[in-house]
């Protein structure tokens, strides 16, 4: 394999002049993309330039990260993360979500519209995206609002967040479900004249009134409101239809119901635009946990049954749920360490997100390692509107495409330990338990954001 002229020319300039030194060059030596056989990569321009066997490339003037026993994968993509800023930056901020988010692997997070102030303007979603600009360890993209103040009764100003600086392409009213079935309508037809997309979040509010945890026998048992299956399938029906209706993108947030994965199967197989994601947590965890009173389970929509939590990976290998977002939502101790009826829900999924997915599907020989490369950065990333998507797992690996990579640890197992993690807020259900695989190092365009497990 031959140099591309930029990293050959040992001035560090392209051919046009261009200083390439600030990209930096970087060789990683022997790492298997994809889990296949062990390759070298030379990073430069931004770009993977060479791709050869393991000791061919010249590393003359490269950084070298012994990649030996390390998978690369293409960056993940997070559809649907918290940052909390501005108006909770005692939970997190836009520095110490998207720290967490570097270290979990992503390259890139969709920032959820629940702040305070919301974002339903495109003077909020531009400061976020600039806060995430400053902050420089992944990319932020913020989602706007679809009704001013989350309130469900007014079209937000989608079209001046769209052509904001923030180039907004997502819009949720995530917390709240666009409940009214003529605002939805409308916010579909709007957002199609710009290829936007509406995600959902799928909860029938009358039905889920007061609602604690899933409703069902464990409900019954403890006693507790419960959040039936049906408030989310219902909404869910009705938004496919149209979506289908209307011709518009529909995306479905934190699928959680083992009905909801058949109606999403249905409305794709009539050829409708629509996606879905589900939540590393809703994979693994069921309402049984609610048993404990430990509000650090509690989370919207709720836990489900072990028939769900099937229903979920299978949905998810056979591509029916297209990608897996964190919902990584952080709370303060004094609105999460308090009576499970008082406790905010939601829990904390960035750097925990590629270990539960390894868990759950690949131990389980679900989905391989170019299938988790699909389900966690090339899906969401389309999805989400990103530019430059690579066609497939393999052509993410190929010389050309953006240097934008996780290298992973398969063969490491940890003990989760919050108190560790990069976000304010504590709120893992995974604490204290010994999960597979670890982030090593994390690569945007070339740069690492992530080495050896530290931010840079
Ligand atoms: N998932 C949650 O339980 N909580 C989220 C809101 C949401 O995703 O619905 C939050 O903002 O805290
Ligand atoms: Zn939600
Ligand atoms: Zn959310």
């Amino acid at each position: 394999m031959t140099r591309t002229p930029e990293a050959a020319d040992p001035r560090g300039h392209d051919l046009r002049g261009h200083d390439l030194r600030g990209h930096g060059t970087w060789l990683l030596r022997g790492v298997r993309p994809l889990g296949a056989e062990p390759a070298d990569l030379l990073l430069a321009g931004g770009r993977i330039a060479e791709r050869g066997a393991p000791g061919t490339l010249d590393a003359a003037g490269a950084d070298v990260v012994d990649a030996g026993g390390l998978y690369a994968l293409p960056g993940f993509v997070d559809l649907h993360t918290h940052l909390r800023e501005p108006g909770r930056e005692d939970a997190e901020t836009v520095e110490s979500g998207t720290r967490a988010a570097a270290l979990g692997g992503y390259t890139t997070v969709f920032a959820m519209a629940n702040t305070d102030p919301v974002a339903d303007t495109a003077g909020v979603v531009e400061q976020v995206w600039r806060l995430g600009r400053d902050a420089g360890h992944c990319e932020v993209r913020p989602v706007g609002a679809v009704t001013e103040g989350l309130a469900g009764r007014r079209l937000a100003e989608l079209g001046a967040m769209a052509t904001s600086a923030a180039a907004v392409r997502v819009f949720s009213d995530d917390g709240h479900c666009v409940a009214d079935p003529l605002l939805m309508r409308r916010a579909l037809e709007y957002v199609k004249a710009f290829d936007g997309v509406i995600a959902q979040h799928a909860e029938e509010p009358r039905l889920t009134e007061g609602a604690q945890m899933n409703e069902g026998a464990c409900s019954a048992r403890l006693g507790m409101i419960g959040w039936p299956a049906v408030a989310e399938e219902a909404v869910i029906a009705r938004d496919v239809l149209l979506a289908g209706h209307v011709g518009s993108r529909l995306h479905i947030c934190h699928v959680s119901t083992a009905g909801s994965v058949e109606i999403i199967r249905w409305a794709k197989s009539k050829g409708w635009r629509v996606s879905a994601e589900v939540t590393p947590h809703h994979l693994l965890l069921t309402d049984e946990l609610a048993a404990s009173y430990d509000p650090v389970y509690k989370v919207n929509p709720p836990l489900r049954t072990a028939e769900d939590v099937a229903a979920l990976r299978a949905g998810l290998a056979d591509g029916t749920i297209d990608a897996v977002a964190t919902d990584h939502a952080p709370h303060a101790p004094q609105d999460k360490d308090t009576e499970w009826s008082a406790a905010r829900p939601g829990m904390l999924g960035l750097q925990t997100a590629l270990s539960i997915v390894i868990d759950t599907m690949v131990e389980t020989g679900l989905l391989d390692w170019a299938g988790v490369a699909d389900r966690m950065a090339l899906a969401p990333a389309r999805i989400g509107g990103l530019p430059d998507v690579p066609v497939d797992a393999s052509s993410s690996m190929d010389v050309g495409a953006a240097a934008t990579l996780t290298l992973v640890d398969p063969a490491t197992r940890w003990v989760v330990d919050p108190a560790g993690f990069a976000s304010r807020s504590r709120n893992s259900p995974y604490r204290g338990m010994t999960l597979p695989a670890q982030v090593h190092a994390t690569f945007r365009a070339g740069r690492p954001t992530v080495l050896d497990g530290k931010v840079v």
